[in-house]
């Protein structure tokens, strides 16, 4: 079997769907688990109805849902026919589930609501192209994903229940493959044994792909894209960027941690833990032979270039000139837990700390004020880190000209420059 993942710029417009029913049929006869996250940037508009939710504005809550359901309604009217009826009934239910709960006042944590409006994305696309897929006469077998991936409630970050998830991807979905060929789920959406939904955190659909992949033990993943395949930079921002045909999967770890958008961090472990290699390939000609990374040592990789922008520095020093000791280290570290922050990077002096993180909600703004407990603070935004992964002089000198550096780390494989 093969785990195949589309992303939202895969099935974002009709004949990108149309397209993805080209590329399964190319795969005719072979037994394939299919992962779909929600059309192009619908992700980002759930969140704007969670927010006006939220703070309280029901109305507007559901004005922009409504836009959300106009499109998909659209596009299954494009796409379908004889099948129109009975997806627009499914496509009622969620629309309805969501609604429900506009309706209500909030009355738990933002997280939890967040999870129950955004997940339906990856609802409403599997469930569109599902039926799409029978329409043009590949038969699938759709699943709700809420049924197999169990979660822990940490809303928005949900950490995966492996036990439970594989008893159960074993109960429901491995048999489901004796009579069909195709399977159709959401990626990037979970449940907790109390039947919520939860979401394991920003472009996580990758991620449920590799947990499918491990579980099944599929020979492969492959995740289709919009780039040819792992390029050494982003080929949005860099236009000379190159294809890396091969990379390891210690390679690839590394540069998602650091930020690369092509993959999420998650996605590597569950695949290398059994060696199942990840293609990575370009769903706009699926001639090109993409990416491949598994578990062999690639050497002579060229730099690798990552760039983060919307950074913030925090500059924490001692209100009394006193040693940074373990103790004010150990409670800002507990403050990363809660408040659910993972700096990019940390450098200590003896009197301080310099810490670079996501300029991300309101989430720095919380940290300053928590740290403010502890240390003198001080916040500098709209930073750029600029990572490089088998870095030269050269290259270094060229980016870095004419920047403002604040913060700068390197190691013998890697360099990393907060600059303004
Ligand atoms: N090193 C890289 N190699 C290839 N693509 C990259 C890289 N870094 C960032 N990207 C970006 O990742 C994008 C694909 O990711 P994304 O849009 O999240 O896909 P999807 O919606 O299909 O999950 C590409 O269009 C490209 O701009
Ligand atoms: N739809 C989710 C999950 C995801 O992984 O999306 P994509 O595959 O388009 O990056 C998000 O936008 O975060």
């Amino acid at each position: 079997m093969k785990v195949f993942k589309f992303g939202g710029a895969s099935v974002s417009t009709v004949d990108r769907i149309h397209n993805v029913g080209n590329i399964l049929q190319e795969y005719n006869g072979e037994q394939l688990m299919v992962i779909i996250s929600a059309m192009g940037k619908t992700t980002n508009a759930l969140e704007k109805v969670a927010e006006a939710f939220y703070a309280g504005n029901t109305v507007e809550s559901l004005r922009l849902f409504d836009v959300i359901k106009q499109q998909h309604i659209t596009t299954a009217k494009y796409l379908l026919v004889t099948h129109y009826n009975a997806c627009l009934a499914k496509l009622t239910d969620f629309f309805t589930e969501v609604e429900w709960l506009l309706h209500d006042k909030p009355s738990k944590p933002y997280d939890y609501y967040y999870d129950q409006v955004v997940c339906v994305g990856e609802m409403l696309s599997t469930c569109i192209v599902s039926h799409y897929l029978r329409e043009t006469g590949i038969a699938n077998k759709w699943i709700d994903v809420r049924d197999v991936i169990r979660t822990d409630d940490n809303f928005r970050d949900a950490t995966i229940d492996w036990t439970v998830t594989e008893a159960k991807t074993k109960e429901w979905v491995q048999p489901l493959f004796r009579e069909n060929n195709i399977a159709i789920t959401q990626g990037f959406v979970g449940s907790t044994d109390e039947n919520e939904s939860t979401t394991l955190g920003r472009e996580g659909s990758d991620f449920t792909a590799a947990i499918f992949a491990n579980i099944l033990d599929a020979e492969s993943l492959t995740i289709w894209k919009d780039v040819e395949g792992v390029m050494n930079a982003d080929p949005k921002i860099f236009s000379d960027a190159q294809l890396i045909k091969e990379l390891s999967f210690a390679e690839v770890i590394e540069m998602a941690y650091y930020g690369a958008q092509v993959i999420h961090p998650k996605t590597i472990k569950p695949l290398q833990n059994k060696s199942i290699p990840l293609h990575v390939k370009c769903f706009l000609d699926i001639r090109l032979p993409g990416t491949i990374i598994y578990n062999k040592q690639v050497k002579n990789l060229p730099p690798i270039i990552i760039l983060k922008n919307n950074q913030a520095l925090l500059h924490l020093s001692t209100q009394d000139f006193s040693f940074v000791g373990e103790a004010p280290m150990s409670r800002l570290y507990n403050l990363f837990g809660q408040l659910k922050i993972k700096p990019n990077l940390i450098q200590t002096g003896a009197i301080n700390v310099q810490l670079c993180m996501d300029d991300k909600s309101d989430k720095t703004d919380q940290l300053a004020a928590e740290a403010s407990q502890l240390f003198d603070v001080q916040v500098v935004k709209n930073l750029t880190l600029l990572t490089i992964r088998h870095f030269t002089k050269d290259l270094m000198n060229t980016m870095l000209s004419g920047k403002n550096i604040l913060l700068q780390q390197q190691t013998k494989e890697t360099v990393q420059v907060l600059y303004v």
